[in-house]
């Protein structure tokens, strides 16, 4: 039997000791002035996103098991930016790093298959992972998981997300007395047993904020199958010390994600951050990098 999606995961974990995910959203206004010396137009600014881009996976490529760009950071500039993600993309694929594309899609069957097809089939665009939204319900999402399965790639879907009103929706309370994450999690379950890979996980994993872990037991416990995509530590508030419940009792089950706590480290350490060189940057960059590994390594 072949490895599944999330069989490379666990594969990555293992070789790396590390279930940490760096995410690439590229901001301008953060960049130091080593990196906009081009220009200011969106082919300049392209240009810069992606020599930012590879200065980080450079750095991380040993420690983490993949990087996680947010689509909107290259949408925001048209055509350029898109580029700059395609060849982001690649240059980590050639790195040997999974890309999880943060791009939350859903939609119809057809279109969903459509989205399935640009995140996981044979498409620049392509990573190893894509973030997907359930309010379609499932027939938004088994195209993802039917394109994934095919080509040995895999889903998180947004079940509690990290962000301050996640729980206007995913708490509602159902007539059946079930908040609606519950639900999805019920939904989900059988749905991920059916493409199992060797060490137990699915190629349909799911998204658990890391700001909420008085809900992580609930949902590991309830989706024992799916492996967790956990953004919102660091920069939103998230602790190591409280993500015990999201890994599994092998201290498996969860990629933990952080974006700016990472990429954007120089900034919180030096007021003259906009004068640093690249290597400079890239230092700031690897101690941030070790500093979370070695945190999220001591509660799995
Ligand atoms: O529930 C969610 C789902 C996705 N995100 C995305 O993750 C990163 C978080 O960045 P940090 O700098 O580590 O806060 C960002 O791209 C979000 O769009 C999330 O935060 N929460």
């Amino acid at each position: 039997m072949v490895d599944n999606f999330s069989d490379l995961i666990i594969k990555d974990i293992l070789k790396k000791e590390s279930a940490l995910i760096v995410g690439l959203d590229p901001n301008p206004a953060y960049f130091p002035l080593c990196l906009l010396e081009k220009g200011q137009d969106s082919k300049a600014i392209a240009k810069a996103i992606w020599e930012f881009n590879q200065l980080i996976i450079d750095v991380v490529n040993p420690h983490v098991v993949a990087v996680k760009p947010q689509l909107a950071y290259y949408e925001v500039f048209g055509s350029d930016g898109i580029y700059a993600l395609e060849k982001t993309i690649s240059y980590a694929k050639s790195k040997g790093l999974l890309v999880i594309n943060d791009a939350k899609r859903g939609d119809i069957g057809p279109t969903a298959t459509t989205y399935a097809k640009a995140f996981l089939g044979d498409s620049p665009l392509s990573g190893h992972g894509v973030t997907v939204s359930p309010y379609l319900g499932t027939d938004g999402i088994l195209p993802f998981l039917k394109e994934g399965t095919d080509q040995r790639k895999g889903i998180f879907v947004l079940l509690k997300t990290s962000n301050p009103s996640a729980s206007e929706l995913q708490d509602l309370q159902l007539k059946t007395g079930e908040k609606l994450y519950q639900r999805l999690a019920e939904l989900f379950d059988p749905i991920a047993k059916e493409t199992m890979g060797h060490y137990g996980y699915s190629n349909l994993g799911v998204v658990v904020g890391a700001t909420y872990p008085q809900d992580a037991s609930y949902i590991r416990d309830s989706l024992k199958h799916s492996l967790f995509l956990v953004p919102g530590y660091g920069a939103q508030g998230g602790k190591a010390k409280e993500l015990t419940g999201y890994f599994d009792e092998n201290g498996m089950g969860a990629l933990v994600s952080s974006t700016r706590g990472i990429i954007y480290s120089y900034i919180q350490k030096n007021e003259e951050w906009a004068h640093l060189n690249k290597k400079e940057i890239q230092e700031s960059i690897e101690e941030a990098v070790l500093d979370a590994k070695r945190e999220i390594n001591a509660v799995r």
